[in-house]
């Protein structure tokens, strides 16, 4: 256990790492500094931090062993500057910023004598922002991703390793330049993607009367599009090249796209669709990339209070772990369908017969 762990800015995901923090036990004291006072009264009243302060100085650096910086982007390299005449040796900084490349070349220039900065990159969220958003289980599984230099003292990365092991999460390193380029691709072009789909809608003749008819499409593509702007104009302007690069080639295929369709080129628009669909299919069994396997079932069940809870009660009844549950549809007074997700094909299969044998409907997925 550290004996203290700094927090600058306890919004989103500060404030998310300061509950985990203090719940897991990882140190013990959690000290914030955010300048929003309504940050600091909710990350006191949750417990996320014993102590807030609204700027840094000597008092809130002193003693801690490990600093994060969880400030948009913009601010992390004035926070690093106002940090630098407090920071004793031995200290460790690391942040939770979403670019990589410039911090980490900025904070060599920064730090002190005797002092380490490594960046980290938590590949968890939400398009919520603030202390009101923060989720004690935000980075339970999550892979968090650290970009320490090569000349990095072993104990230092495993300080910073130590805390993302801490918080449920899995560590994975690579470089800051290598980090830039796969966010852009993976994080910052669906953000982008997501807002321009919003605003097309907005741009639209009639595009607000369209908005009531809007289904799980729109819904699913543009929920980030609900971000905070300053957050994402930040992460916009540090990634530059790597945005730029990842929108030529989007750009590339919506133009591949764009054509087909003007020609009525039919079957090279299903041989693009299936490509896609082999592609993310591919993704969600598991075969591919970091999403964690999920084995899911759909029950069709009736519009009752305590529906949820009778059906959570029968597999929690035979030992079965429900990882996700998600309302799809309600018809009001009817029934509707809700999605259930297992870690194990088992438990998937276990589920299904129980939920059958209770009279629902059930589906695999
Ligand atoms: N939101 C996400 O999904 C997500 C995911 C991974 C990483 N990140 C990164 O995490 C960082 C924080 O994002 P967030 O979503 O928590 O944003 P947020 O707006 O919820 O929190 C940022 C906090 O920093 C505080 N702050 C601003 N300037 C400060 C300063 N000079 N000193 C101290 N505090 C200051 C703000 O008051 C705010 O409470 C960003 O760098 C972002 O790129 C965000
Ligand atoms: O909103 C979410 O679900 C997120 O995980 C947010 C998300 C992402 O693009 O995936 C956003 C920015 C980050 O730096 C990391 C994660």
């Amino acid at each position: 256990m550290l004996e203290q762990i700094t927090i600058i800015g306890v919004g989103l995901m500060g404030g998310s790492l300061g509950l985990a923090a203090t719940r897991r036990g990882l140190a013990r004291r959690v000290v914030g500094v955010d300048p929003e006072p309504e940050n600091r009264r909710l990350a006191l009243e949750a417990g996320a931090v014993h102590r807030a302060a609204s700027r840094v100085d000597r008092t809130v650096l002193d003693g801690a062993e490990l600093v994060v910086v969880a400030t948009p982007v913009g601010q992390t390299p004035a926070v690093l500057e106002e940090m630098r005449p407090h920071l004793s040796p031995g200290t460790v900084v690391t942040d939770v910023g979403s670019t990589k490349a410039r911090v980490c070349a900025l904070a060599v220039s920064i730090m002190p004598p005797g002092t380490w900065f490594v960046g980290g990159h938590p590949m968890a969220g939400s398009e919520c922002s603030g202390m009101a958003g923060a989720d004690p289980y935000l980075f339970e599984n999550a892979f968090y991703i650290l970009t320490p230099r090569v000349d990095t003292p072993g104990e230092v990365v495993g300080r910073v390793e130590g805390l993302v092991t801490g918080l449920g999460a899995r560590a994975v390193k690579m470089t800051p330049e290598e980090h830039d380029r796969a966010v852009a691709a993976v994080s910052h072009l669906p953000h982008l993607v997501a807002a321009a789909l919003v605003n097309t809608l907005m741009n639209l003749p009639e595009g607000e009367s369209f908005v009531p008819l809007a289904a799980g499409g729109f819904r699913d593509t543009t929920r980030i599009a609900a971000g905070n702007p300053l957050m994402w104009r930040d992460i916009f302007l540090s990634n530059q090249g790597a945005v730029l690069e990842s929108i030529k080639v989007f750009r590339e295929q919506l133009n591949r796209l764009e054509g087909m369709i003007a020609a009525g080129n039919g079957e090279g628009i299903r041989a693009l669709l299936e490509d896609a669909r082999a592609f993310r299919r591919a993704m969600r069994d598991g075969t591919r990339g970091y999403l964690p396997v999920m084995h899911e079932i759909v029950a069709a069940v009736p519009d009752r209070p305590g529906m949820i809870a009778g059906l959570a009660k029968s597999l929690g009844d035979q030992g079965i772990n429900i990882c996700d549950i998600e309302i799809l549809r309600v018809r009001e007074g009817e029934g509707g369908s809700i999605r259930l997700a297992f870690a194990t094909e088992k438990e998937q299969e276990q589920a299904a017969v129980i939920l059958r044998q209770a009279g629902y409907q059930v589906v695999k997925r």
